[in-house]
């Protein structure tokens, strides 16, 4: 079982074509799944110490990982049972039925057991659950249980309509999912669309999803990623790329004998109508590292360390400025408007938040000729590209190229993309981030990182990675101001 950090992210298409390029050297998909069964027998194996397990098995190849995993599992000893939305359709998932010589039930009547194994559907999956029936088995009511059958006896499926009696898969699977101790997913949890992260179906919250081969869209984007519980891959020796990956622990300059405030960069906050807002993102951009931060406007107080200037053309003319925050708290009335115009014209490497990003469009954006990284939450970016019903993977991408920036696409999925297609999505976001302010300590990290003179992706994936940590180690209901702090926690861990 592998962490996910750092892994290549691909869609069920780029899956299949890298599972076919390993078969057209003559590994055939029968023994992928075999590798996927054993593996996943593995997993469970060390989670389920003498627990009986329940594996669901579904029609197509995802079944087919659920059928090798119960055979392995057998043999291994562990006690398991295998429940069927239905017959094999693939000629892989027929081979490994054949392979499991123990009794099959049919999902609507399983009993439930403390590990439940959900190998129903993977990244084949193309509409809702609730379309389909569950199957009756051909058999009297009068016919013994499944666990009295003797070995290798087979129930046929009949797909009769199902009657008011039985019970949709998505509740089949809420039921056994909340029964269960330990819930595993194989590959995904059945009902998520793989690669925009959509639930079909609303499959149960599960406490451990396995991935195969590689991690997938749905791991990761919202809502779809809410049902996995933690995520660990494992490797079916598949080799894979992607430019997208999974957002990584920054490595970040320290200063050393020769450093000085300059050169553990300057960062310019530009303040507007709400000062609170830059005081937020010039001490975050303080927490998370800067030597020097100055804050261009009219606002007081502490901290001492930070350098407060009233705005002027001549304050943002300072060539020691390494990255210029502007938009947290900046307003949309005339002065904020000529702010912006300064600051774009100032020649400064940009962050550009908030307020900001209602004043520009994408072709001005475009045409500036300085190093830019935008950081809209979902209303922002829908006001600056358009709104779309397209994965959110896709949209940063095509927002990153329109503008020729890096975006920062937030939200509890945030999605960084650069003009040249890397995209890096930020797992385990903390949902108590979900508060007013946290913003602003975003873009004041990431001018941070900017300043500090790492190239802009690495800079707003630096930026992004503290203060996803910084939030983990708060726990529940800080505020943004404990958040800014925080980041100085994010960053000594590192
Ligand atoms: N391809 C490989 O070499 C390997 C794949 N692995 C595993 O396979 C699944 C993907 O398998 P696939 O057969 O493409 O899809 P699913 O098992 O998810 O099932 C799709 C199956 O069901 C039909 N279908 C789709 N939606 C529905 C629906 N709502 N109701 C009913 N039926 C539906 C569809 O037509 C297909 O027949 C992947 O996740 C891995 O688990 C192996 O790991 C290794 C090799
Ligand atoms: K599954």
């Amino acid at each position: 079982m592998i962490r996910i950090e750092c892994q290549p992210i691909l869609t069920a298409a780029e899956m299949r074509a890298a599972e076919n390029a390993v078969i057209a050297t003559g590994v055939s998909v029968e023994t992928l799944m075999d590798r996927a069964g054993t593996a996943i027998a593995e997993a469970v194996r060390r989670l389920a110490g003498t627990n009986e397990v329940l594996i669901l098995c579904g029609p197509g190849n995802n079944g087919g990982d659920g059928y090798v995993a119960a055979r392995v599992l057998a043999e291994m000893g562990v006690p398991v049972r295998v429940a069927a939305l239905s017959e094999p359709k693939t000629d892989a998932a027929k081979s490994a039925r054949a392979g499991w010589l123990g009794p099959i039930e049919t999902l609507a009547e399983a009993k439930h057991a403390p590990i439940l194994v959900d190998a129903l559907f993977g990244s084949g999956l193309t509409r809702p659950l609730d379309a389909i029936t569950t199957p009756t088995p051909n058999r009297s009511p009068a016919d013994a249980g499944a666990q009295d059958r003797p070995l290798g006896e087979r129930l046929e499926f009949s797909w009769a309509p199902a009657s008011a009696r039985e019970r949709s898969v998505v509740e089949c699977l809420h039921s056994l999912g909340n029964a269960a101790l330990l819930s595993i997913a194989v590959d995904l949890p059945s009902g998520l669309a793989t690669d925009s992260g959509q639930a079909l179906s609303t499959p149960p919250v599960f406490d451990l999803t396995l991935a195969l081969g590689a991690v997938k869209p749905a791991h990761l984007l919202q809502p779809a990623a809410r049902y996995c519980g933690q995520i660990r891959l494992l490797d079916i020796g598949v080799p894979t790329v992607s430019q997208a990956e999974v957002l990584k622990t920054p490595s970040l300059p320290t200063p050393g004998p020769d450093s000085h405030k300059y050169t553990r960069g300057m960062v310019a906050i530009i303040a507007g109508t709400m000062s609170g807002a830059a005081d937020l993102a010039a001490l975050a951009a303080m927490r998370a590292g800067a030597g020097y931060v100055t804050l261009l406007g009219d606002s007081q107080g502490p901290p001492h360390a930070l350098v407060r200037t009233p705005f002027s053309d001549q304050a943002l003319a300072n060539d020691r400025i390494g990255a210029l925050v502007i938009g947290p708290g900046l307003g949309r009335d005339d002065t904020a408007r000529a702010r912006l115009e300064a600051a774009l014209n100032a020649g400064h490497p940009l962050i550009i938040d908030g307020d900001a990003l209602r004043l520009l469009d994408p072709d001005h954006i475009k045409a500036l000729k300085v190093p830019v990284i935008l950081t809209p939450h979902a209303g922002e970016f829908d006001a600056l590209f358009g709104k779309s019903d397209t994965d959110k993977i896709t949209r940063a991408r095509d927002a990153a190229t329109r503008a020729n920036a890096v975006v920062v696409f937030k939200g509890a999925d945030t999605v960084i993309a650069a003009p040249d297609g890397r995209v890096r999505i930020a797992q385990g976001a903390s949902d108590w981030l979900s508060t007013a302010g946290t913003g602003d300590v975003l873009s004041g990290a990431i001018g941070a990182m900017l300043a500090a003179k790492l190239d802009p992706l690495d800079s707003a994936c630096a930026g992004v990675w503290l203060h996803g940590d910084a939030a983990r180690r708060l726990g529940p209901a800080f505020i943004a101001d404990d958040l800014a702090e925080a980041l100085r926690s994010a960053r000594a861990s590192l």
